[in-house]
């Protein structure tokens, strides 16, 4: 188990789809002397595992992250989908890990999806470093990746190693090793033991000027990084080894700049130094900002946990996977230490929570697996025994509670009704439902009383017929599956000012009340509803009185819109003025009148119904283009942009989900399979006059 903090370093690999982030991370794994296990992780083939040791615990390696240790380095490996589908996956790694290597093709170079997985690390500042693989394919292009990054990212790549020669073995100068630029060292990889024995030698004199070149456009941005390197240039003297590397180091950690190597993967060349690399240049946790929350019980007040054992346990639940023996929880720590046999508290659930075992997952067979006692700050451990708590939660010390922020998701944008075919299996899908939801925070299930069918929804048609999948081919429910069908939500097209009435006799008395209110569009039309009481202070209405009318708004509010009760947004609604008489008008006359004022001041502002946009992106090679976009306008999409990158055309359109269900199946069937396509949540637009009609006829 790591004690050193300094030399801990969380972190994940993030790339496109098929820059061979899968082989990168085994090449890690085996060259760190853990078991070759290609093709387990990205088939999710676990449920195959042969090891009897994972089986009897029902744990699946590498599904979460994996220790191993490199030099005297630990690096907790997390590991991050590629695929945008699923960049919720992405996002609730970037939140726990501290440093991240981007992973470039050198052929296909930067693609539109490194650029999400590149802004998502943006958001979350986490520093990183760039490793451009596949030097050893037709095409690679080393310099033009580098270039790349720069204007397409906005990022500032610095590149340490120097590739002796690109592309395939039947090239001319077939790419064999990298120059270590720090060093100048040309390194070598032996094929005969796939890469693990290296060669370390002087760097040829054919190749010297080039990589004195490369150098020195290395030690220009050291200059700028340290001042005291810069000195020592002005007084022409050899900055020292230790001296770049820290320089570097601080760039990094300060996201002015990211490192650059290269290599091939698959062919084990380059990836010991990337290794190193992750030691040297990536943060550990003493690098990363302490991590800020608020007091459960004062909301206002904020606290901040340090990464360091002696402060108040504390950290966050960020993947939750089913298991035989109980749920796994993985966490981060971010303060103090967690105790096997203890209980933490769970703000968000305001639950306590066992924690009965702690295990560390090591990649290596001689490090095997382990229960350990505690864990300390800055590390992740798999947890068994929390039953409350769901992913983006926190766990903290019982006595010094402190809520971290939650992982962001985005809101669902697709729902199926669904129900049970027989009573017995009833409980079995509210189980799994309750399961699911636990581990997968961008998937709701919300059971309707009346109907009795329960409303499942995700991020896209793809997420629910995985859960479809999941529910009766993996958990043998037999269940009936109603039509997806998008989730509106309801804004308002303008302003208006109205008076909300009560006037009527009720129970023998004469109630009365008037409420003035002004109800307006909000700029962005999925903004929360926002309600104000701007009443005068000379308005004649007790505090209860008043307390009742803004609480009736409120809920009305949250009740959704006036069309078909689809969540509201995008509204403000200001009550300014009030009228009681001398009597009858109590709490029960301005609830009546709040409520009048809602129904006139969103009818009079005129009911708009909002449907989800995606943003599609699609590949395909030139001769479809035509076909596919015809295709894309009869859905009502927009284009945004076509690029051409190599022999395929890139499109990237605005579409209404509703005019996609189906989209995958027609794009491979209108390119005979060649064209791909991915989409993800945009935003919420007008949807047509005609759906909006359809809900009030
Ligand atoms: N020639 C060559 N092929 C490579 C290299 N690295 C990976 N590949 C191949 O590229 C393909 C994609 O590699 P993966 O490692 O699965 O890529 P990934 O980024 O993990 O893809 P996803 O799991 O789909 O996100 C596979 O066929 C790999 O064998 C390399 O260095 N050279």
């Amino acid at each position: 188990m790591a004690t050193d903090i300094s030399k801990l370093r969380n972190i994940g690999i993030i790339a496109h789809i098929d820059a061979g982030k899968t082989t990168v991370t085994e090449r890690m794994l085996y060259l760190s002397g853990a078991k070759h296990r290609v093709g387990r992780v990205d088939h999710g083939t676990t449920d195959t595992d042969d090891d009897p040791e994972e089986q009897e615990r029902g744990i699946t390696i590498f599904s979460a992250c994996v220790k191993y240790r490199w030099k005297d380095f630990d690096i907790n490996l997390l590991d991050t989908p590629g695929h945008v589908d699923f960049t919720a996956e992405v996002e609730r790694c970037l939140r726990v890990l501290d440093g991240a290597v981007t992973v470039f093709s050198a052929r296909e170079g930067v693609e539109a999806q490194s650029e999400t997985v590149w802004r998502q690390a943006d958001r979350y500042e986490v520093p990183r470093i760039v490793f451009i693989n596949k030097m050893d394919r037709e095409g690679a292009n080393f310099e033009s990746v580098l270039n790349d990054i720069g204007p397409r990212l906005g990022g500032n790549p610095v590149a340490i190693e120097l590739p002796v020669g690109q592309g395939p073995p039947h090239v001319s100068d077939p790419f064999r090793g990298v120059i270590d630029l720090i060093d100048m060292k040309m390194l070598e990889f032996d094929p005969e033991t796939e890469g693990k024995q290296v060669n370390e030698t002087e760097v040829p004199d054919e190749l010297r000027d080039d990589a004195m070149l490369w150098r020195e456009q290395m030690l220009d941005a050291v200059y700028d990084l340290s001042e005291d390197a810069a000195a020592l240039a002005l007084e022409d003297k050899e900055v020292p080894r230790e001296m770049i590397v820290s320089a570097l180091r601080a760039g990094v950690l300060d996201r002015k700049i990211q490192v650059v190597l290269c290599g091939s993967a698959l062919h084990g060349i380059g990836v010991q130094p990337l290794m190193t690399a992750v030691g040297n240049f990536l943060p550990s946790p003493l690098d990363r900002p302490p991590v800020e929350g608020v007091d459960p019980k004062d909301r206002e007040k904020t606290l901040v946990r340090r990464p360091d054992p002696k402060e108040p346990f504390c950290g966050l639940v960020f993947k939750i996977l089913p298991a035989k023996t109980g749920d796994n929880y993985w966490i981060r720590v971010y303060s103090g230490q967690l105790k096997q046999n203890s209980r933490v508290q769970c703000p968000n659930r305001d639950k306590k929570e066992n924690i009965a075992q702690i295990w560390q997952i090591h990649a290596t067979k001689k490090d095997r697996d382990g229960q350990v006692e505690t864990v300390g700050a800055g590390d992740i451990a798999c947890v068994i025994g929390p039953r409350f708590a769901i992913t983006g939660d926190t766990v903290c010390d019982t006595q010094n509670a402190i809520e971290l922020p939650s992982i962001k998701f985005a809101e669902t944008v697709i729902s199926m009704a669904i129900e049970s075919e027989s009573t017995g299996d009833k409980k079995k899908l509210e189980e799994t439902l309750d399961m699911l939801r636990r581990q997968d925070p961008t998937f709701r299930a919300v059971e309707n009383e009346e109907t009795g069918q329960t409303l499942i929804s995700g991020m896209g048609e793809l997420h629910l017929e995985v859960i479809q999948h999941r529910l009766t081919r993996d958990f043998g429910l037999n269940v009936k599956f109603y039509k997806p069908r998008v989730n509106y939500r309801e804004t308002i097209g303008g302003s208006a000012d109205v008076v909300g009435v009560c006037n009527r006799q009720l129970g023998g008395q004469q109630m009365f009340a008037r409420l003035s209110v002004k109800v307006s569009a909000l700029e962005e039309s999925s903004a929360p509803v926002q309600v104000f009481d701007r009443l005068p202070p000379e308005t004649p209405l007790s505090n209860t009185v008043r307390q009742a009318a803004m609480d009736e708004i409120r809920e009305r509010a949250a009740g959704g819109g006036l069309l078909a009760g689809f969540p509201l947004s995008g509204v403000r609604i200001e009550v300014y003025a009030a009228e009681a008489a001398e009597e009858g008008s109590d709490e029960v006359a301005f609830r009546i009148a709040a409520g009048d004022a809602f129904d006139r001041g969103l009818e009079a502002a005129g009911p708009v119904l909002l449907e989800p946009v995606m943003r599609v992106e699609l590949t395909t090679p030139e001769e479809y283009m035509g076909e596919l976009v015809g295709d894309l306008q009869q859905r009502r999409a927009i284009i945004a942009a076509t690029e051409s990158r190599g022999q395929m055309t890139v499109i990237t359109a605005h579409a209404p989900l509703k005019e996609l269900f189906g989209y995958s199946g027609s794009v491979r069937s209108l390119s005979q399979g060649r064209a791909g396509s991915s989409m993800e949540p945009l935003n919420y637009q007008p949807a047509p006059q005609a759906d909006a009609d359809s809900f009030t006829m």
